[in-house]
C-alpha cells in the first residue's frame, strides 16, 4: 500500500510550460479531493461523539467542506439528525443480489434484469454489495468469491500472518503534519535482484522503501492464479463494459503479469486505510491491481470522485461506462479468499478505502486480522531509469488531474516532485505534462536512456 496520502497541493511551477490550471477554482483545504483524511480527522476533532461512518457520510453530503457538515451536526445537536446512525453495528450479512430489488419481477421464471440497473448510492448513503454482478455492474472493480482451493488460501494466510508480526506502519507527511498509516505493511517482489533494485532505484512518496521482501512461498504459488484470473477478468470487462468493447486509451494491450505486492494487515476493526487512488508512477496509466482478501471480512469503499452523467466527458474514449456512484460511496464486502481486480477505469475516476468497522467476525485461523494483498504489474517501461527526474534529482512522481468541474486539463497526467511528501523534506516545483501513445507507453520522459 503506497499512496493512500497526498499532500496539499503546492503551487505548481511548471516548465517551460505556462503554470496549469490544476484547480481554477478556489482551493484551500476543504476542498482538496485528496484530503479527506485530514477533513475526516478535523471533523472528528470537532464532533469526538460521532464514529467515522457518520462523520464521513456528512462529509460527504456537505462536498467534502468541513464547515458546512460541522455547524449542520452541531445545529442537530439537540434535535436527532437524519443522517446520524440510527441502528447498531453494522452487521456483515449477506445480500443475493440488488436485482432482487431493482426489479420487482426477477426471480427464475422472470426475463433477465436491464443491463443498467437503477443504482440505489445518493450522495450521503452507502450502498452495500456483495454479489459479483453487482459489483461488476456498479463499480470498476469484479470480484470472484471463494477463488483458491480452501486449502491453499488458509496456507497463504498462515504464511502471512506469520510475515504480518513484524511488518510496521508508514509514517508520512499529511499537509504539514506526521502521520502514521492506521494499518501496517509490507512489500514483495520476486528475487534478491528486484529487492535491490527496489530499494535503490524506485521511490515512493519521495523516499526509499526500507522494508522490501523476498516473495514468500505461496504468495508465488498463488500468483500464477491471479494473473490468470485478472487477465480473464480484463477481457470480459472489456467486451461487457467499455465503448465499442475495445480496452480504454492508454490501458496497456499487453498481457498483466504481477511482478510486485503490497501486503497489508489490519489488525482488529478500527485499522483501516483512507480515501485514496493507488500511485500510477510505476504501473502507468490505467492500470489494473489483483486483490487478494483473507481472513476477517472487511468493507472496502468506493467513490467516483469525477462525475460521470452531469458533466460531458471532455474525452468519451477514456472512461468506460460501467460503475455509477452518483455521489455516493458503495462498499463492497471483501470476505476471506475472496480476489478483487480494480479494473482500469479506477485509479484515475474513483477513490478506495477500507474503512474503520463497529463490529467484525473473528476468523477461525486470523482472530480479528485481515490480510491484503495487492498483486501489481511494474511495467518495464516505468522504471525510474526511464522518467522524469526532478531539481532534487529523484524519479518524480506520475500523477492525474482529477478535479474536472470546469477544468480544461481534467484527465491530464503529469509528473511532479514528491521529494516534499518526506517529513523535514522540502521538494521542488518540478512539473511537466506526461504524454503517452494510445497504449499508455511514455513519451516525452525526457532521460530515456
Ligand atoms: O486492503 C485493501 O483491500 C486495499 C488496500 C489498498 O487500497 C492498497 O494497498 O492500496
Ligand atoms: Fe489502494
Amino acid at each position: 500500500m503506497e499512496a493512500f496520502v497526498t499532500r496539499k497541493k503546492r503551487k505548481i511551477c511548471p516548465e517551460p510550460e505556462p503554470e496549469p490550471e490544476l484547480d481554477p477554482e478556489p482551493q484551500n483545504e476543504e476542498e482538496s479531493e485528496e484530503s479527506t483524511d485530514l477533513k475526516l480527522a478535523m471533523l472528528a476533532s470537532l464532533h469526538p461523539d460521532l464514529d467515522q461512518e457518520t462523520l464521513l457520510d456528512i462529509l460527504l453530503a456537505h462536498d467534502g467542506a468541513v464547515h458546512a457538515a460541522s455547524a449542520s451536526l452541531s445545529a442537530a445537536q439537540d434535535i436527532p439528525s437524519p443522517t446520524t446512525k440510527k441502528s447498531g453495528p453494522r452487521v456483515v450479512g449477506s445480500q443475493t443480489s440488488l436485482k432482487l430489488f431493482t426489479n420487482p419481477s426477477s426471480g427464475p421464471c422472470s426475463s433477465p434484469v436491464p443491463k443498467k440497473s437503477k443504482l440505489l448510492s445518493k450522495k450521503g448513503a452507502t450502498l452495500h454489495l456483495y454479489d459479483p454482478d453487482d459489483i461488476a455492474e456498479h463499480t470498476p472493480c469484479s470480484i470472484i468469491h471463494n477463488f483458491l482451493p480452501s486449502g491453499e488460501a488458509n496456507a497463504l494466510l498462515l504464511e502471512l500472518l506469520e510475515e504480518s508480526k513484524t511488518f510496521e506502519k508508514i509514517t508520512f507527511k499529511l499537509f504539514e503534519n506526521v502521520v502514521t498509516s492506521p494499518h501496517t505493511s509490507s512489500f514483495y517482489v520476486g528475487s534478491s535482484m528486484e529487492m535491490d533494485r527496489q530499494r535503490h532505484e524506485y521511490v515512493y512518496n519521495g523516499a526509499r522503501l526500507t522494508d522490501v521482501r523476498k516473495i514468500t512461498p505461496w504468495l508465488d504459488k498463488v500468483k500464477p492464479l491471479v494473473q490468470a484470473a485478472v487477465n480473464a477478468e480484463i477481457q470480459k470487462r472489456i467486451l461487457s463494459s467499455y465503448p465499442g468493447a475495445k480496452k480504454l486509451k492508454y490501458q496497456s494491450p499487453k498481457t498483466w503479469v504481477p511482478n510486485a505486492a503490497f501486503v497489508n494487515c489490519y489488525n482488529g476493526p478500527h485499522e483501516s486505510v483512507g480515501w485514496h487512488s493507488d500511485q500510477l508512477t510505476y504501473l502507468g496509466p490505467r492500470a489494473v491491481i489483483g486483490s487478494l482478501s483473507l481472513g476477517v471480512t472487511r468493507e472496502f469503499r468506493v467513490r467516483r470522485v469525477v462525475p460521470k452523467k452531469d458533466d460531458p466527458d471532455p474525452d468519451p474514449e477514456a472512461a468506460g461506462d460501467a460503475g455509477d456512484a452518483e455521489g455516493g460511496q458503495i462498499a463492497i464486502h471483501l470476505p476471506h479468499n475472496s480476489l478483487l481486480v480494480m479494473h482500469a477505469e479506477m485509479q484515475e475516476e474513483w477513490k478506495h478505502s477500507v474503512s474503520p468497522a463497529q463490529a467484525i467476525d473473528p476468523h477461525p485461523l486470523a482472530g480479528n486480522r485481515r490480510i491484503n494483498i495487492t498483486y501489481r504489474d511494474y511495467r518495464e517501461e516505468f522504471h525510474p531509469r526511464y522518467t522524469p527526474r526532478c531539481k532534487c534529482d529523484i524519479p518524480t512522481v506520475l500523477r492525474v488531474v482529477q478535479k474536472k468541474k470546469k477544468n480544461e486539463n481534467w484527465g491530464r497526467y503529469f509528473w511532479m516532485c514528491h521529494a516534499g511528501n518526506v517529513p523535514d523534506k522540502k521538494g521542488c516545483s518540478f512539473f511537466q505534462w506526461a504524454k503517452f501513445d494510445d497504449d499508455g507507453v511514455p513519451l516525452n520522459t525526457g532521460n530515456r536512456k
